[in-house]
């Protein structure tokens, strides 16, 4: 499976939400990375269809998805950011609607509902409605519903919203597991979603395509560029000026900082090992400084 994002602009009131992105998937996870308003909703939402773009296409297997027409959608499954509910629905029976929905026979439909809330840990919650449910819970349930097709194509907005540190561990490794000969795209701010389970990322700022490349090439590619060093208590202020801090840890030897900048911040500063963090800090909040 190959997806091209073919230079796609989209406009809200004269101001560019994507400008000629393009971006080329195959089968994988790729982390759609950009801070709040970056474009990473609109992107997904041209892709699975909800919205249209001004320009562009969107191409599987060297195919303009619009002559696909409905068939296009059998290959994909789909977490929006925000998902609705219909909160009086028992999970089990929302599984069963959704699975009607998306035409899949009934037999097929209620084996996979029942295979994935054991994935998602859910099975005991089957009978529970889902207005009773916790946020996390509710997000196992919408990404629950997005694998029901088992689809070629996975596209999740911001799909760890609400998790707890255990459950996203478990996301993780679940998105693992489903990406073997399948694409995945997953849209996030978070770093640590993808940091370890991405192939690629797609790194999107103001609407623009900045970098698509490995976590590992990305992290190459800034190395030299981030710096530790330690300041004492009475001059952290003047030391935070003109800096970008990725992290400030405080203890009985003074201030540890990570700074991200081109030059040595400081003479006694070292330089140590690029994270996707840093990466994401150093494209993304340019010409920003504490
Ligand atoms: N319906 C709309 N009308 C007007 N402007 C919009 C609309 N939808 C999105 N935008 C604007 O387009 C830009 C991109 O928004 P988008 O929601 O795609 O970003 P995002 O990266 O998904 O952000 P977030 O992480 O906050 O969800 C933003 O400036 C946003 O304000």
């Amino acid at each position: 499976m190959k997806v091209t994002l073919k230079e796609i602009s989209k406009q809200y009131k004269g101001k560019y939400a994507l400008e000629n992105v393009t971006a080329e998937l195959e089968n994988g996870v790729y982390g759609l990375l950009g801070a709040n308003g970056a474009g990473k909703t609109t992107l997904i939402n041209i892709f699975v269809g909800i919205l249209k773009s001004d320009k562009g296409q969107v191409m599987i297997n060297d195919v303009d998805v619009r002559s696909l027409g409905i068939d296009f959608l059998s290959h994909i499954g789909y977490l929006p950011q925000f998902p609705q509910f219909y909160k009086n629905f028992k999970v089990m029976d929302f599984l069963r609607y959704m699975c009607v929905l998306k035409d899949i026979p009934k037999e097929q439909g209620e084996k996979r509902a029942k295979e994935l809330l054991d994935i998602v840990n859910l099975s005991d919650a089957a009978d529970k409605k889902i207005g009773a449910l916790s946020g996390g819970m509710r997000q196992r349930v919408g990404i629950a519903q997005a694998m029901l097709n088992d689809p070629d194509i996975l596209i999740l907005d911001e799909p760890t919203a609400g998790l707890d540190p255990q459950e996203r561990i478990r996301f993780r490794n679940l998105i693992t597991k489903f990406s073997d000969n399948r694409m995945v795209l997953l849209a996030t701010h978070i770093v640590s979603d993808i940091e370890y389970i991405a192939n690629d990322v797609i790194l999107l700022k103001e609407g623009q395509l900045l970098k698509q490349a490995s976590p590992q090439a990305l992290m190459h590619e800034i190395e030299g560029k981030v710096w530790s060093v330690t300041v004492a208590e009475e001059t952290i202020d003047k030391t935070l000026d003109n800096l970008k801090i990725s992290n400030m840890m405080r203890d009985q030897d003074g201030i540890h900082l990570r700074v991200i900048g081109d030059e040595k911040p400081d003479a006694l500063a070292v330089n140590v090992r690029p994270n996707l963090e840093d990466v994401f800090l150093y494209y993304s909040s340019e010409g920003e400084q504490w």
